[in-house]
C-alpha cells in the first residue's frame, strides 16, 4: 500500500459536551462544508505540533491535544486525516479563516453538512462521547 503523501491533522475541541465545527471559506469547491479546523503537517513538523498550531492560527486559541480518534482517515489516494481531541486551554475560538464556527451538541451533530472525509470521524467521535 502506498503512503500516504500528505497528512493534514484536525482537532475535536471539545467544552461543556460539544464539539466545535467550522465552515471551510475555500476552495469553492469546499466553500460552506464543515470540517475540524486544522490543516498540512508542515516538513519536519510532528503532527500534535502541527495542530497546535494551526488551531492558534485559525482560532486565536491554545489548546492541549487529548485522544488520538481513529488511525488514518482517508481524504483521497494520496491524503489522509489524523484527528484527535482537544481542549481550549486559552482564548474564545473566533473565526480567523473560517465563514462560521458552531458548537455542537451530540443532538446536533449532524446539523452541519460535513466534508464527506470527515462524516465517518463524526461518528467515531459519537462513539468516542463529546467529553
Ligand atoms: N483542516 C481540515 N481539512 C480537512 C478536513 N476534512 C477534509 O477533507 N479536509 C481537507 C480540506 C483541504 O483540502 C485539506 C486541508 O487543507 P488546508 O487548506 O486546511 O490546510 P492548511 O491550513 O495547511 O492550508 P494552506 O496553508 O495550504 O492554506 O484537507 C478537516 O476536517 N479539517
Amino acid at each position: 500500500m502506498k503512503r500516504a503523501d500528505l497528512v493534514i491533522v484536525g482537532a475535536a475541541i471539545l467544552s461543556e459536551g460539544r464539539l466545535l465545527s467550522a465552515q471551510r471559506a475555500e476552495p469553492p469547491h469546499m466553500a460552506g462544508g464543515w470540517e475540524l479546523p486544522g490543516g498540512k503537517v508542515d516538513p519536519g513538523e510532528s503532527d500534535e505540533n502541527a495542530l497546535i498550531r494551526e488551531c492558534h492560527e485559525e482560532l486565536n486559541i491554545k489548546v492541549s491535544l487529548q485522544a488520538r480518534i481513529g488511525g488514518d482517515w482517508p481524504l483521497s489516494n494520496t491524503t489522509v486525516l489524523r484527528v484527535w481531541t482537544a481542549k481550549i486551554i486559552e482564548g474564545e475560538p473566533e473565526p480567523l479563516e473560517h465563514l462560521a464556527l458552531r458548537w455542537l451538541t451530540p443532538a446536533e451533530l449532524y446539523d452541519v453538512d460535513w466534508l464527506p472525509g470527515d462524516r465517518p470521524v463524526i461518528e467515531a467521535l459519537a462513539t468516542h462521547g463529546l467529553t
